[in-house]
């Protein structure tokens, strides 16, 4: 797991660097700026060979060194009015001393830059010019192998749609550059006007901010990935998030807690040993006549991510159905709350899953509130969610600890009408309202693990916990969105709760299974496969 930083932790954590004397927040930025510059030769070392040479030309030399046929590498540097701009005058000053032929662009004026930025725009100075942020950038950067996006990086506060043909140049560039077409676009720390805590794109009420705010082909940030990177928009318009070291600690800051976590392979696991019942035993709710296929998806996975026992509760109008397609996976009838209620006197049933394909009426609102009656580990879903649209306050007074619920957007926003229009509003100012800030508030009104999902999905427990598990970058998965995938993923966390996980140590390990188990199919991808990559994807991740 990686700790994923908001604007305000970033800047307490340098803050209290500078302040214990260990480091000058110069010294802060000549890092950052070597690290865009080391993190730009180690994704295209191409760039470190003059154009036209290919004839062991070392990365260093200067331009009267170059051979006769060479010509200079060229870039175009967009420096802003705060310490992102900084970084910017360093890397321009990094790429000249490796004989790079550099023009730079401030957005802001000179004598406004903070103080280290100030002295980074003055050494660059010296020796060349620096041209006010315009047009020109465009002509300039047209023949360029790269463009350095530094206008504004963790502190932007209000949006930036000033030099809109510019930043829809850089757009451009970014998809013309996979073709060799176009200059390279690197972006500091974010791509400018994407909030480095929500990943939303300031000022763009409305619009699709991908057809002309600043996108990058990757972005370099510094000592830990920032949230915004891996949510919403900013998971697209980054590219690839490299991370480079500048020398930092970390230290626990009392000013801004609330630690979030991206996912990583989990090692839970483990059924070498045991009994089928000391690994739980699943029920999954199915729905009637017709509407019996999400339950059974659910209970694959349930039954393949490891749980000792599973069984279907299914309608009398659905048995025959049901038993047509279940082998392994047992079958009861449930006609109702009372038989509910009579099945679970068996105390071995430890999880129980209810919502896919349920349908929506009492009797669904009645199974919800007889099962959260028991406090066991429960899982509600789909129909289970949006049966409460318009009692929320009911579900939320019986959800307890023992409890996950996964909605998708539309689901949230029938529980959470309001967190759900606060992170819809058209964001304005920065920090902007994140999904995690919805997540997190939405665990503590429901008082049980929240598990909001999407390729962003985030997972959050009433105490604050969060995780982010991103299906981006090099996770990106997008086959995963086809029908019945969520009722897998449903399963998974069951499955994982029966076996005894945490409520929270379930949604999060089956959120990463289940992107693990899209990747490892690939494209083609429909819900049944899912449970049947399980077995590759723990033998891959080493999970006995
Ligand atoms: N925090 C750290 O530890 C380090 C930060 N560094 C760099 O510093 C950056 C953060 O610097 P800053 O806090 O100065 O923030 P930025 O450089 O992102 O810019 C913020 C400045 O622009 C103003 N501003 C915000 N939105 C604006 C808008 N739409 N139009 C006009 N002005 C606007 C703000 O008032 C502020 O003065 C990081 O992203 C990173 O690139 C690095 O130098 C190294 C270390
Ligand atoms: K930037």
């Amino acid at each position: 797991m990686t700790e994923l930083l908001t604007a305000a932790q970033m800047q307490a954590i340098e803050q209290a660097a500078i302040a214990s004397g260990e480091v000058t927040g110069l010294e802060l930025m000549e890092r950052a700026g070597q690290g865009v510059v080391e993190a730009i030769f180690e994704e295209w070392p191409e760039l470190a060979q003059p154009v036209e040479s290919g004839r062991g030309a070392s990365p260093s030399r200067s331009p009267e060194y170059l051979g006769k046929d060479d010509a200079p590498r060229r870039a175009v540097v967009l420096c802003g009015p705060g310490n992102n701009g900084g970084d910017g005058f360093v890397v321009a000053r990094l790429l000249k001393e490796r004989g790079w032929a550099v023009e730079v662009f401030l957005y802001g004026e000179p004598e406004k830059l903070p103080p280290d930025a100030k002295v980074n725009y003055e050494r660059w100075r010296e020796s060349d010019a620096v041209r006010p942020l315009c047009e020109e950038v465009i002509d300039a950067g047209e023949d360029a192998d790269l463009a350095v996006d530094a206008v504004f990086g963790t502190g932007l506060t209000r949006p930036f749609l000033d030099h809109g043909e510019v930043q829809s140049e850089l757009n451009l560039w970014q998809a013309a550059s996979r073709r060799g077409a176009a200059p390279r676009v690197v972006a500091v720390d974010m791509p400018s006007g994407a909030c480095a805590d929500s990943g939303l794109y300031l000022g763009y009420a409305g619009e699709n901010p991908f057809d002309s705010a600043v996108m990058a082909n990757f972005t370099v940030s510094f000592h830990r990935a920032k949230l915004g990177q891996f949510l919403s928009d900013g998971a697209v318009a980054c590219g690839k998030v490299v991370v480079k070291d500048i020398g930092l600690v970390d230290r626990d800051s009392p000013a801004v807690p609330g630690e979030v976590v991206t996912l990583a392979a989990p090692s839970a696991g483990g059924k070498a040993f045991g009994h089928k019942y000391s690994h739980g035993h699943a029920l999954l709710l199915s729905g009637g006549h017709g509407r019996t296929g999400a339950a059974r998806l659910a209970a694959r996975g349930a039954l393949r991510i490891g749980a000792g026992l599973v069984t279907v509760g299914s309608p009398r109008s659905a048995m025959m159905e049901n038993a047509y397609q279940l082998t392994a996976i047992m079958l009861r009838q449930i006609d109702g709350p009372n038989e509910l209620d009579q099945l679970l006197e068996d105390r071995r049933i430890n999880a129980v899953c209810l919502g896919p394909g349920l349908g929506l009426g009492a009797e669904t609102q009645m199974l919800v509130m007889s099962v959260l009656k028991q406090e066991r580990g429960t899982v509600l879903d789909a129909d289970a969610l949006t049966q409460f649209e318009q009692n929320p306050g009911v579900l939320f007074e019986a959800l307890h600890g023992n409890c996950v619920i996964t909605p998708h957007g539309g689901e949230f926003a029938r529980l959470f009408p309001d967190l759900d229009e606060k992170l819809n509003a058209p964001a304005t100012t920065g920090p902007a309202y994140s999904k995690v800030d919805a997540t997190r508030e939405a665990a503590k009104r429901a008082g049980c693990v929240v598990l909001f999902k999407g390729p962003d999905t985030v997972i959050a427990a009433p105490n604050g916990c969060c995780s982010v598990n991103s299906a981006h970058y090099q996770r990106s998965a997008p086959w995963l969105a086809t029908a019945g995938s969520g009722d897998v993923l449903a399963g998974f966390i069951i499955g994982l709760m029966a076996r005894g996980l945490s409520p929270m140590q379930a949604a999060e390990t089956a959120a990463y299974l289940h992107v693990e188990c899209a990747l490892n199919f690939g494209p083609g991808l429909i819900a049944e496969d899912l449970p049947e990559q399980i077995p590759t994807v723990l033998r891959r991740l080493d999970i006995p």
